[in-house]
């Protein structure tokens, strides 16, 4: 694998049993590849497969067939080189916000003062240093997300992974957490892929976007949807660029070709 390639997934199929025992073919021969620095998005309409994408990519689960590389290693469970985020934090309610990013690095047999130190770079990077010592019950929904990119980035992995990171957030939040994630990007230069179904989030924070189609799920295109510079959330709203790639996302996403608009091609 090339060396600036944080992830190369080649040709990965899925195929689940159901209650029944029937096969369901969940991915068919997906490949796509994320280079360092990047922020790739996976998307499409439900049941396509984006959720089982990443768990595979996450090491949560094993491909049929094909390979997963994170970091020129290939995967073959959970490792310390992917920070993964959920829908949902999960956080262990007795902790406090600090307490939940240091339990991510007891595992990996840092002394204390070390986790800490790690615990405490983490919790500032995601403006979290006031709240520290709070427990989960006394932090805001976007707040416990926070504390879950935290711990994430608390290991300093190569790529960090996140399924509907803002799904679960209130319109507001999710816009701040967005913007967020962006500014996290800018100080970090993380390697990030997320899920989401939202076309609007993929074509604003993504430099590509992998479309998935269903039955079985597949690569339908990727799209590139990098904005300049930085640019903020708000400029890049108002701008032509995310109008025209918003229509040619939706219809990746519906399974049909881009069709040239005002003299653009894909
Ligand atoms: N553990 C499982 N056992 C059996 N079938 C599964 C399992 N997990 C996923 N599937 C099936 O695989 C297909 C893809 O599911 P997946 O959850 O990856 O899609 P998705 O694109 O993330 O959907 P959504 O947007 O609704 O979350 C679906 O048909 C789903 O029913």
């Amino acid at each position: 694998m090339s060396g600036d390639l944080a992830v190369d997934v080649q040709g990965v199929s899925k195929v689940f049993r159901d209650d029944k025992g029937r096969e369901v073919q969940a991915l068919h021969d997906v490949s796509f590849q994320v280079r360092r620095g990047e922020i790739v998005a996976l998307t499409g309409r439900s049941g396509c497969g984006k959720t089982t994408l990443l768990r595979i990519v996450m090491g949560l689960e094993h491909p049929t067939s094909g390979t997963v590389e994170v970091d020129g290693e290939q995967v073959r469970g959970p490792g310390v080189n992917r920070g993964i985020v959920f829908q949902n934090a999960e956080l262990l309610p007795w902790r406090t916000a600090l307490g939940n990013v240091e339990f991510g690095l007891e595992a990996r047999g840092l002394p204390k003062a070390e986790r800490r130190a790690a615990a405490e770079r983490a919790i500032e990077l995601v403006g979290l240093a006031h709240a520290a010592h709070r427990r989960p019950h006394e932090l805001s929904g976007g707040m416990r997300q926070r504390v879950g990119i935290a711990r994430a980035l608390a290991i300093d992995p190569a790529v960090l992974l996140m399924d509907e990171p803002f799904s679960a957030l209130d319109a507001q939040t999710r816009e701040n957490m967005q913007a967020e994630l962006l500014e996290i990007h800018e100080r970090t230069g993380k390697t990030i892929v997320f899920v989401s179904h939202d076309i609007d989030e993929s074509v604003l924070l993504a430099d590509r976007v992998v479309t998935l189609v269903p039955d079985p799920g597949r690569v339908h295109g990727v799209l590139d949807t990098a904005f300049g510079g930085s640019t903020s959330l708000d400029e890049r709203r108002g701008s032509a660029e995310f109008a025209l790639r918003r229509h040619e996302l939706l219809q990746l996403v519906h399974g049909r070709e881009i069709q040239q608009q005002d003299g653009v091609s894909a």
